[in-house]
């Protein structure tokens, strides 16, 4: 005797849910997977309401990976099937590297295809004049994440601009949220949770971002996925070697293995971490001091952090000089990753090289949200 779908009882069960443990047939699982996504949708903004408003243009930021993929694919979906009055774009970042980019923005363009909706490419090259093949031939490998995640962060925001566009999506997941949970506590950033697990954030210099995926699974993700028989490309990033968020990804596998609501518990314990008058006053003063005149030009917006690393890059920044600023770290200002110290190393070939590198990190906050 098959076993039932426990939501429908009719159908034979196909699924075992990773979220619920819920046996259920093909059809109840796309239900309850695009149904969840509804809800974190209408439900995701602060105070309760929507995140979306109608008539918005929202751009999708789509990298030919499996959760990008899937979120086009349902918020087009729930767009037509909830008459949200979306207007829907894909904006992908070309990165600049061989081998790995390059093959998965076809897979994008595959996608602007299949589900017909209009499509943007802004490449670092274009932006920056640097693209990361470049970047880690000079940097290396170690810290090169650090300046992808800037660049692409202002890239998004430009081509969102160039769209015309008031909102960004992006894929991020349960699981990813979950682990940045984990790393910010592991760091002592305990400020930012609140932020972190927001469904949107905004801040003054950027566009509004969402985060839609935020409740669903990685692994429900993957499942959807195949059973749609989407298009995704599936290879992992050649440069990226985020050690930490590996230790915290691989620690949140072992505990979702032993309790599958492990990651939705963090991702709660996260929004109701309520951080107390004391902390929050010296918060406060803190940003003050941070937005005093004579501070101003080191309170540059989120786009100066670009800049000051591409000054570091244009300046000769090497790999060194890189270890050094990772080593220089001090006290974090307000739960914030910064790097406030550079011990000053002049290359032998250029003796004025690292100064515009030493100005640079002395700017950079780098937020590891
Ligand atoms: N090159 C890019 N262009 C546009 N959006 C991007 C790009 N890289 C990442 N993003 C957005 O940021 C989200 C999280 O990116 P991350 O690098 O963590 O990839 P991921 O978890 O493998 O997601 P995906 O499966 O969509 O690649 C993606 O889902 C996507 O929305």
């Amino acid at each position: 005797m098959p076993t039932l779908c426990s939501i429908c009882t009719t159908a034979r069960a196909l699924v075992k849910r990773p979220k619920t443990g819920q046996q259920v047939c093909k059809q109840c699982f796309f239900d309850v997977f695009e149904e969840e996504v509804h809800i974190t949708i209408t439900q995701g903004a602060q105070g309760g309401g929507s995140i979306f408003e109608r008539g918005e243009k929202v751009a999708i930021g789509a990298s030919g990976g499996k959760d990008s993929t899937v979120l086009a694919h349902v918020l087009t979906v729930l767009n037509r099937r909830y008459d949200y009055g979306l207007d829907l774009y894909l904006l992908s970042i070309d990165e600049g590297i061989k081998g790995y980019r390059d093959d998965s923005l076809e897979t994008v363009k595959q996608n602007q295809a299949e589900y017909g909706l209009p499509l943007k490419i802004l490449s670092y090259d274009e932006l920056y004049g640097w693209t990361m093949d470049k970047v880690v031939d000079q940097v290396g490998k170690r810290n090169n994440c650090t300046f992808c995640g800037v660049f692409r962060r202002q890239a998004l925001d430009r081509g969102a601009a160039g769209l015309g566009v008031d909102h960004i999506v992006t894929g991020h997941n349960a699981d990813d949220i979950a682990e940045t949970v984990l790393m910010n506590i592991l760091r002592g950033d305990v400020a930012r949770l609140q932020r972190c697990t927001a469904v949107t954030t905004q801040s003054e210099d950027t566009i509004k971002r969402s985060k839609p995926f935020k409740y669903a699974y990685e692994k429900e993700i993957v499942m959807y996925a195949y059973f749609k028989k989407l298009t995704y490309f599936s290879t992992e990033c050649i440069y990226s070697p985020e050690a930490y968020r590996g230790y915290a990804r691989v620690f949140l596998k072992d505990l979702e293995a032993v309790r599958p609501s492990a990651i939705v518990d963090i991702i709660r314990s996260g929004e109701s971490f309520v951080l107390d008058q004391a902390t929050q006053r010296s918060m406060k003063a803190m940003r003050r001091f941070r937005t005093s005149p004579a501070r101003a030009n080191l309170q540059k917006p989120a786009s100066a952090k670009a800049c000051a690393l591409l000054q570091g890059l244009e300046s000769g920044l090497d790999r060194a000089a890189v270890r050094t600023t990772q080593m220089a770290g001090g006290e974090a200002p307000e739960g914030q990753r910064s790097i406030p110290m550079f011990e000053r190393k002049l290359r032998v070939a250029d003796g004025n090289a690292t100064e515009g590198i030493e100005r640079a990190v002395q700017r950079v906050e780098i937020k590891t949200e």
